[in-house]
């Protein structure tokens, strides 16, 4: 699909992330300036403690903006209430769950919080979108456990089948592939990439796998101790922001394969 036709979904203007510590600001990131489109896939990546979660969290409004503002869906996130934001944005952030009483199929159920009645009854349109969620992501033997019983990487894949079952324009994840071994998270990253192709999802997420989010993302995200750099992983191989992301030190980035590789 060419960009003109694509809407914006994700918007943001001179925005600054941080943190407030007894008064006094710390800048995580300014001046950041995006527009991400419908069914794209985009990863997010850099150096530790760059301000990749800080960056989601804020997009999701679980954090406050510093400065700036962002939009989704052209409404400013600041007018969004709770419910109706549940409603557009879903997000698996890397903090340890409250709810790990709840069995599999309970969890993965709360995605359809939002669009329950009060008492949280599911119909059977919601049942099935449960279902369905439980099929993609490959976690039907899991779905009478209870979420204590589960490994990291299986509550790492139940956590991504409640997101996709609240069904919403915009999926945010902060490093969903993580706990994952090499095949899982070839097998997520393509599931998320599907999606967003498919059902015309944003699907935002952090990752440290740069060279699987090179070879499966539309765009990419490269944050440094400069500002960010953003385009398709092509454009940014060409303009050498994966070979300026680390020290060169230790492992220096191979523009023919678009990989890292440890110096001898
Ligand atoms: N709650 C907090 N209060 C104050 N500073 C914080 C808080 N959380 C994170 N920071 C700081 O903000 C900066 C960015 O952290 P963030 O967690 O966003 O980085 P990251 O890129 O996600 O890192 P990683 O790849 O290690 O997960 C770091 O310097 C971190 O120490």
């Amino acid at each position: 699909m060419s960009q003109e036709n694509q809407h914006i979904v994700i918007q943001t203007e001179n925005l600054s992330i941080g943190y407030r510590q007894h008064k006094k600001l710390m800048v995580v990131a300014a001046d950041i300036n995006l527009k991400l489109y419908e069914g794209e896939l985009i990863g997010l990546v850099g150096a530790n403690g760059i301000g990749k979660s800080t960056l989601l969290k804020t997009i999701a409004k679980v954090h406050p903006l510093l400065h700036g503002s962002i939009f989704l869906s052209d409404k400013e996130i600041r007018k969004y209430t709770p419910q109706e934001l549940a409603t557009q944005l879903s997000v698996v952030l890397t903090e340890r769950i409250s709810s790990k009483n709840l069995t599999v199929k309970e969890l993965v159920a709360l995605g359809r919080h939002p669009y329950t009645n009060w008492v949280g009854k599911l119909t059977e349109e919601d049942i099935n979108i449960v279902k369905k969620a439980i099929d993609i992501t490959h976690i039907n033997e899991l779905t009478e456990k209870r979420c204590f019983e589960l490994s990291d990487g299986q509550l790492q894949k139940v956590l991504i089948a409640r997101a996709i079952a609240q069904d919403t324009p915009i999926i945010l994840l902060d490093e969903p592939t993580t706990h994952l071994d090499i095949y899982h998270k070839a097998y997520i990253l393509k599931l998320l990439k599907r999606l967003a192709f498919e059902t015309k999802k944003t699907i935002l997420f952090s990752t440290h796998e740069i060279d699987f989010a090179i070879q499966l993302c539309d765009k990419m995200i490269v944050m440094n101790t400069d500002g960010f750099e953003f385009g398709r992983p092509k454009e940014l191989i060409q303009c050498r922001s994966f070979s300026s992301l680390f020290p060169q030190d230790l492992i220096i980035f191979d523009s023919e394969t678009g990989t890292y590789k440890v110096r001898n």
